[in-house]
C-alpha cells in the first residue's frame, strides 16, 4: 500500500505563490452583468463612468428663500433690508431647483419678518450660499468607480445616483465541498454517532466562511473512502461549474487517505504539506484548470487551511479587497512550548486585566472546534521558536470585535458548573459581560493570581490539617497578596458511576476492592487533593487505584469517561453526573470560592459579577442544578471558617 508522505513543507506564502502562478485566473473567472442594486460585495470587472450628474441642477440646500446675493449685500445687524417676493426672492424648500435669476439661499431661520409678500433680513448672502451646485456629487462622464473595486453598500447608492442600472462584475467564485470518510455522518440526517463515527460539520464551517467572501457554495453528501467515488465526485463538481473543489479530510498519511492519489491522477498536486500547525497536511492542486483543495479532516486544521491558505487565493481569484483581522498585543498567562520547524497557531482567550490584554492559551488539539469558539484571538509562534514564556508579550490576531475584550472577564482556575450558569446569566444583561473561564485547576488559578494574569480565580482547595478551604493555600503560595474570598457555593463531591451503580461502589474501599477503572483529575485540581486526602484517610495509596494516572481537566470530561465506559468511576461533582444521567455516590462537601485581589475588587466587571451572585434568582438556579448548597453563596469568607455559615462577617 502506497502512503502519502509530505516532507516538502512549504510556508503559506510560498504555497499561495505556487498556486496563483499555476492558475489561469482570466480563463477561469468570467465576467457577468448584474443589476446594480444586487451588486454589493461583488467586484467590478470594468470601470464605471457616470451617466447622470448629481444633482442634475443647482439645488437649494436649505429651506428658506432663494435670492440674488447682490441684492442682499447691504443688510447688517441693526440695519435690516426688505425684499419683495417674486422680485427679490422666491420661497424654496431643500432640494428644490434654484429659481432662474437667483443665486443664493437664505435659511428661513435668518428671515426676521415674513409678511407673505415681503421679508426682512439682517444679514447678506454670498453667491451660491446654501446651494448645491450641479454635479457637486457626481459629474456625468467622470470615472465613478474603477475596475476591480469591491462594491460597498455606499457604492450601490453612487451607482444608482449616477444612472447606472447594471454593472459588469466578476463571477463569484463557485466552490463545491466534498466531505469524505466512511466514518463521517451526514448531519442533514440528524445522526446519532456510534463509536468510530463523527458528525460531518467541517463543510458548514467552510460554507459559512466562504459566504463571507461572497463565494457561491454547495456541499455534496459525504463520499465514502473510495478513490473511484472521490474521483467521480470531483469530476461532477467541475462539470457543474465549480472553480474550487474542496475535498474534506483524507489529506494525511492514513491508509484511506486518497485525496493525493486522486488529485495527482486527475491533475497535479502543487502543494502537500505546509509548515504550519494545525493545518500541516493541507493540499492544493489543479484538475482541469480548477483549484482542488485537500483540507485536513481535523476541524481546526481545516479552518487554518481554508482561512489562511484558500482565503487569500479566493481573494486573488475574485480580485476582492481583503480585510485583515486586527492585531493586538497580549501578555501570555501561561508558557506555550512549540515545535521547532513548524509555525504554530495557538488559540487564545483574551481579557482585560487592569490596563493589559491577558491571553490564556487554549487547548492545542486540532480536533477541538470549541477551541475556536472560545478563542478571542490567535497567535502564531514562528517555526524558529521553541515557544513563548509566561509573561511574554506577543501579537495576536483578533477573532472577535475588539470592544468585546473590554467586556470580557477572565476566570482562571477550577471549573464549576455554577460558573457556566453565571456566564450564561451575564450574557442576559443589558450590557452583556462575557465570562471566559479557563480550566486549569484551583492551584492554576492561584498561580494566575500570583502572576497578575487574572482578576478572579475559582478555587476549592481543601486543607486536611485545618479543615479549612483556600486560605491555608493562599497563606502558603500568595502570602503577600491581599485577597477577598467570596463563596459561590458549597458543592457535593462524590463518585460518578454508571447508571444503577453496577459495581456497587459505596466508597474508596469498593473502588479498590473491585479494581474499578478510575479516571482522575489533573494535578493541582481541588478534586484531586480531595481524593488524595480520602485515599490517605483510608490508608491506601495511588498504586492501589487502577487508572490513577489518567487525567481529565473538567468534571464533565471526567463524567464523559464514565458515560462512554472508558472508566468505571471518577471523583466529581453531582451536577456533572446528573447532566449525563449517571449515578452519584456522595463522598464529601466542599467550598467553591472566588478569589479576588482587593486591587480589582471595585472593577465594574467584578462588581457586576458579584451583584449577579447576590441575586436570589441565582441562588435558586444554583440549587436547581442539584448537588449544591447556597448557605454561604455571595458571602465574604474568613480564614478558619470551613463550611460554617455562622462565622460570616
Ligand atoms: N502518520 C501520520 N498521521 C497523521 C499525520 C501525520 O503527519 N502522520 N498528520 C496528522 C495531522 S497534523 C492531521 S491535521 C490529520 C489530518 O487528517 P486527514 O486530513 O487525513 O483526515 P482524516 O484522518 O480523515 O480525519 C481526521 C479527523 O477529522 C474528522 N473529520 C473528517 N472529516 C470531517 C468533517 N467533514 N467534519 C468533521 N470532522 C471530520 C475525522 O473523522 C477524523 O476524526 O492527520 C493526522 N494524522
Ligand atoms: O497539523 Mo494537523 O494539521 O494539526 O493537527
Amino acid at each position: 500500500m502506497e502512503r502519502n508522505i509530505y516532507l516538502d513543507l512549504m510556508t503559506i506564502p510560498e504555497a499561495i505563490d505556487k498556486v496563483t502562478a499555476a492558475l489561469d485566473r482570466d480563463g477561469l473567472i468570467k465576467q457577468e452583468t448584474i443589476p446594480s442594486h444586487e451588486a454589493a460585495g461583488r467586484v467590478l470587472a470594468r470601470p464605471v463612468y457616470a451617466r447622470t450628474s448629481s444633482p442634475t441642477f443647482h439645488s437649494a440646500a436649505m429651506d428658506g428663500i432663494a435670492v440674488k446675493a447682490a441684492s442682499t449685500f447691504a443688510a447688517r445687524e441693526g440695519r435690516p433690508i426688505q425684499l419683495v417676493r417674486n422680485r427679490d426672492y422666491i420661497p424654496v424648500n431643500t432640494g428644490n431647483p434654484l429659481p432662474a435669476d437667483m443665486d443664493a439661499v437664505i435659511m428661513i431661520e435668518d428671515v426676521i419678518e415674513d409678511t407673505g409678500e415681503s421679508v426682512t433680513i439682517e444679514k447678506g448672502a454670498f453667491p451660491m450660499q446654501h446651494v448645491r451646485r450641479i454635479g457637486e456629487d457626481i459629474v456625468a462622464t467622470e470615472l465613478l468607480l474603477p475596475q476591480n473595486r469591491t462594491l460597498s453598500p455606499y457604492d450601490i447608492g453612487a451607482l444608482l445616483s449616477a444612472g447606472i442600472w447594471e454593472v459588469s462584475v466578476w463571477e463569484p467564485v463557485r466552490m463545491t465541498i466534498i466531505p469524505t470518510g466512511d466514518e463521517v455522518l451526514d448531519f442533514t440526517t440528524r445522526p446519532q454517532p456510534k463509536p468510530g463515527q463523527v458528525i460531518e460539520s467541517n463543510s458548514q464551517v467552510f460554507m459559512a466562511l466562504a459566504s463571507t467572501w461572497n463565494c457561491e457554495t454547495q456541499r455534496v453528501t459525504p463520499v465514502p473512502d473510495n478513490p473511484e467515488a472521490l474521483q467521480k465526485a470531483v469530476d461532477q463538481a467541475i462539470d457543474q461549474g465549480a472553480h474550487v473543489v474542496i475535498v474534506g479530510a483524507g489529506s494525511s498519511a492514513g491508509s484511506k487517505d486518497y485525496s493525493k492519489s486522486v488529485i495527482s491522477r486527475m491533475g497535479e498536486v502543487l502543494v502537500h504539506g505546509i509548515a504550519v500547525m494545525p493545518g500541516k497536511p493541507s493540499m492544493l492542486g489543479t484538475v482541469r484548470g480548477r483549484l482542488v483543495v485537500g483540507a485536513p479532516g481535523y476541524p481546526v486544521s481545516a479552518v487554518v487551511c481554508i482561512e489562511e491558505l484558500l482565503g487569500p487565493i479566493v481573494a486573488w481569484l475574485s480580485r476582492a479587497r481583503v480585510w485583515e483581522r486586527p492585531e493586538i498585543t497580549v501578555e501570555m498567562a501561561r508558557k506555550v512550548p512549540s515545535k521547532l520547524g513548524l509555525e504554530e497557531r495557538v488559540r487564545l482567550a483574551i481579557g482585560r486585566v487592569g490596563e493589559k490584554n491577558v491571553a490564556i492559551p487554549l487547548a492545542r488539539g486540532a480536533g477541538m472546534i470549541t477551541t475556536l469558539t472560545k478563542a478571542h484571538g490567535m497567535t502564531s509562534i514562528p517555526a524558529t521558536s521553541e515557544g513563548v514564556e509566561q509573561g511574554a508579550t506577543v501579537k495576536a490576531r483578533l477573532l472577535v470585535p475588539q470592544a468585546e475584550l473590554h467586556q470580557t472577564l477572565l476566570v482562571i482556575g477550577s471549573h464549576d458548573n455554577t460558573v457556566d450558569l453565571l456566564a450564561n446569566k451575564l450574557m442576559g444583561l443589558e450590557n452583556p459581560l462575557y465570562l471566559a473561564s479557563s480550566h486549569v485547576g484551583s492551584m492554576g488559578g492561584l498561580m494566575a493570581l500570583k502572576s497578575g494574569s487574572t482578576m478572579i480565580a475559582g478555587a476549592h482547595l481543601f486543607d486536611p490539617e485545618t479543615e479549612d478551604y483556600n486560605f491555608p493555600f493562599i497563606r502558603k503560595y500568595l502570602p503577600d497578596m491581599d485577597l477577598i474570598v467570596v463563596n459561590l457555593a458549597i458543592r457535593h463531591q462524590g463518585f460518578i458511576v454508571a447508571p444503577g451503580n453496577p459495581l456497587h461502589i459505596t466508597g474508596i474501599k469498593d473502588v479498590i476492592a473491585k479494581q474499578a477503572r478510575f479516571v482522575n483529575r489533573q494535578r493541582g485540581a481541588g478534586t484531586r487533593i480531595l481524593f488524595d486526602h480520602a485515599l490517605k484517610q483510608a490508608g491506601k495509596s495511588p498504586a492501589d487505584i487502577v487508572g490513577y494516572d489518567s487525567e481529565e481537566f473538567t468534571h464533565m470530561a471526567l463524567a464523559a469517561n464514565v458515560l462512554t465506559g472508558a472508566a468505571d468511576c471518577g471523583l466529581g461533582i453531582y451536577a456533572a453526573a446528573k447532566a449525563l444521567n449517571l449515578d452519584f455516590v456522595p463522598l464529601a462537601r466542599e467550598r467553591y470560592d472566588l478569589l479576588i485581589p482587593r486591587a480589582h475588587y471595585n472593577d465594574p466587571k467584578i462588581q457586576t459579577l458579584l451583584a449577579m451572585i447576590g441575586q436570589e434568582s441565582t441562588r435558586q438556579q444554583i440549587q436547581a442544578l442539584g448537588g449544591y448548597e447556597t448557605t454561604l453563596t455571595g458571602q465574604i469568607m474568613q480564614p478558619g471558617q470551613g463550611l460554617d455559615a455562622t462565622q460570616t462577617s
